[in-house]
């Protein structure tokens, strides 16, 4: 199996730097569930019940486009096979009372992750069929493309709600999806969006009204971005990503360091002990 760290050498990925000790592919094929469709492939979360994004989840979804990317594949369409939701972000329980090892390993694989979805050479759809909050937003926004089932769902960075500040990149992830001045009010409020209210800030692309009509118009959607030079695409994209990557590449130690520092203060753990008990609360 091709590590992390072999891929980094090789010049699809120069920006992987960090090493981070990947699970085997057979552990972790549970959590995500891989289709290879003509031309694509359809990555569906499959981490019961919410797809939270554990250090587990976050290694199979990257071990999933390593695996992608090494096949030539050219597309991808991220969903979620859990009902109801696309992904609760990031598990709160990797940043509750936390080991140092696996809190490193934690924020170094979510690093390694957005690093290759947001500057994937691939075209990608997320299809958000259910709630994207705070991480669950960000792996949409990797995509090129959002396309959300309408409903009671709600799509945003809500890191300030529970106490927790969104860092540089999920930010800039942000602003370069929905602007400034969006970006500025929304991440203070820890702003949740109705499918409709994303759909007029930008933050999704189409709203679709059932699964059936999601399923054709991503596919569709993907299509349309596959019929472009991929090479000319690619270089687009970087043209509005590449500053914010570049950023972290260079700065993956010190933002790491900012997120271990800040996860382990008293406050940020009564914090997140207390967010995690309102979750129970409501079951
Ligand atoms: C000084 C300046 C420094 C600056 C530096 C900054 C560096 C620090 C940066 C730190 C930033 C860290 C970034 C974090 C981003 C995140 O992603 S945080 C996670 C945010 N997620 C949420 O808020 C979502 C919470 N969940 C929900 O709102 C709901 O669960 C749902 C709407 C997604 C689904 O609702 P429903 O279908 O009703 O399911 P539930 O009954 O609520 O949940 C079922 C089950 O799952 C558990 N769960 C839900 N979400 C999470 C989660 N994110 N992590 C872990 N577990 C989760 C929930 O507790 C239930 O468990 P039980 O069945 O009760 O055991």
């Amino acid at each position: 199996m091709m590590s992390v760290t072999s891929i980094a050498r090789n010049k699809v990925l120069p920006f992987l730097r960090k090493s981070t000790k990947m699970q085997s592919t057979a552990s972790l094929s549970s959590l995500v569930k891989l289709e290879e469709k003509q031309g694509y492939a359809v990555v569906s979360m499959q981490k019961t019940p919410v797809n939270s994004l554990s250090l587990e989840m976050i290694q199979a979804l990257s071990q999933s486009l390593i695996e992608l990317e090494k096949n030539k594949c050219k597309g991808i369409i991220l969903t979620s096979a859990c009902p109801g939701i696309f992904s609760a972000g990031l598990d709160i329980r990797e940043m509750y009372q936390p080991t140092d090892d696996r809190l490193n390993q934690f924020w170094s694989s979510l690093q390694t992750l957005w690093l290759q979805l947001y500057g994937s050479k691939m075209a990608t759809v997320a299809l958000i069929n259910g709630h994207a909050p705070a991480g669950g937003c960000l792996l949409a926004m990797c995509c090129d493309s959002r396309i959300m089932l309408n409903g009671k769902s709600k799509i945003g960075l809500n890191e300030t709600k529970l106490g927790i500040v969104a860092p540089s990149w999920f930010k800039d992830t942000f602003v370069n999806t929905i602007g400034v001045r969006q970006s500025e009010r929304a991440l203070q409020l820890g702003s949740l969006f109705s499918p409709e209210e994303a759909l007029k800030i930008g933050l999704v692309d189409k709203l679709v009204p059932d699964m059936e009509t999601a399923t054709a118009v991503a596919e569709a959607e993907l299509k349309e971005f596959l019929q472009i030079p991929g090479m000319a695409r690619y270089l687009s994209k970087m043209k509005i990503r590449e500053a914010a990557i570049k950023d972290l590449s260079e700065t993956r130690e010190a933002d790491l360091n900012q997120f271990v520092n800040f996860a382990k203060t008293d406050a940020v753990q009564k914090g997140l002990g207390l967010y995690l008990q309102s979750l129970a609360k409501k079951n």
